[in-house]
């Protein structure tokens, strides 16, 4: 394990009479990725550039291994970010761009070819970083974040706008981040990206935290459980559970092969024990536990600042 945790603690960043983040506290541990979630607006880059040192907290404290970022030593040997991918000077070739942030925190220059190859830019090295796609100038970015080999790496966004096989690849290379013992932080508004890329969530909305756990815990805790069965008895099953307080409804999707009964809130155990006890033959008897866009929806619900045109799309995984 190498170590690096991030420590945020009451963090509260105030624009004006517009607070950006409310009170936040949550904490980021090694050797996971942790996905940092909530709709547009929420506060996750402004948290973000707290933890970074870029945007003073108007109160509370985000600590990397116990200190501010400003008071690090050796900053980008501690902590690495991906924040803005078309950071880079134009006319700069990637090695140059490298060369020069190495040059200027004090990291020694070979590190620059070592990094080019683990993102896989070695062939592209001496080509102008002005005219790079966006997955390649991503891929530059997230060299410039492991040039000092840091523990902690946060990234903004980052699958924003890329393609099908730039994400792909960009969520392989966070695993594997995390899986050398590094913290990684992620930020996202892209719920079913998240449900891939991310063991931990911290969601978040009106700068408030809304969840902090695993992301099955996340789903279970927001969405509704319920059980679905059939049976060729359906009239007595229902009567059986309803007198033994069940709350029982139709499904919302019509069976064609057998009626089937949805019932809330209850155990697949307890149902075969009624049905047993009365006995009912069933058919089927399964649990099922709503998605992780419903989750969100549900525990974000009144938090979502902007419901664009695109609000009935969150099923489909945006968020804007
Ligand atoms: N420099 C600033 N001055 C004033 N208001 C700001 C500033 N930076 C952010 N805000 C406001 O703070 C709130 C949080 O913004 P932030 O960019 O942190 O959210 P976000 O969750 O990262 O959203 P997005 O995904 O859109 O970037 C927004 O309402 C935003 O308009």
């Amino acid at each position: 394990m190498l170590g690096g945790m991030i420590e945020v603690t009451s963090l509260t960043k105030q624009f004006g009479d517009k607070k950006a983040v409310d009170n936040l506290s949550f904490t980021v541990k090694p050797g996971i990725v942790t996905g940092f979630l909530g709709p547009n607006g929420a506060g996750k880059s402004t948290t973000m550039r707290m933890i970074l040192g870029l945007d003073t907290p108007t109160s509370g404290s985000a600590l990397i291994e116990g200190k501010p970022y400003r008071e690090l030593k050796q900053p980008l040997r501690s902590v690495g970010a991906l924040l803005d991918a078309k950071w880079v000077h134009p006319n700069r070739s990637a090695r140059a761009h490298l060369q020069w942030m190495a040059a200027s925190n004090g990291l020694p220059k070979s590190r620059v070819d070592e990094v080019l190859r683990l993102v896989g830019l070695s062939d592209v090295a001496k080509q102008k970083a002005g005219g790079f796609s966006l997955g390649m100038s991503q891929r530059l970015g997230l060299a410039g974040a492991l040039l000092g080999d840091p523990k902690v790496l946060l990234f903004d966004e980052p699958v924003n706008g890329l393609d099908p096989e730039g994400i792909v690849w960009i969520r392989k290379f966070m695993h594997k981040l995390a899986s050398e013992g590094r913290t990684v932080l992620v930020s996202s508004h892209l719920l079913s990206e998240m449900a891939l890329t991310a063991e931990h969530l911290v969601v978040i909305g009106r700068g408030r935290l809304i969840s902090d756990s695993s992301v099955d815990q996340f789903v279970d805790q927001a969405s509704e459980a319920s059980v679905r069965v059939r049976s060729p008895q359906l009239d007595a099953l229902r009567s059986a559970l309803t007198s033994s307080g069940l709350t029982v409804r139709e499904p919302s999707r019509v069976d064609e092969v057998q009626p089937a009964l949805v019932v809330v809130n209850s155990t697949t155990e307890a149902i075969g024990d009624i049905a047993g006890r009365n006995g009912i033959v069933l058919h089927e008897l399964s649990s099922h536990h709503g998605s992780l866009e419903e989750a969100f929806m549900k525990l974000t619900g009144d938090d979502v600042q902007y419901h664009g045109e695109g609000a009935n799309d969150v099923m489909g995984g945006a968020l804007r």
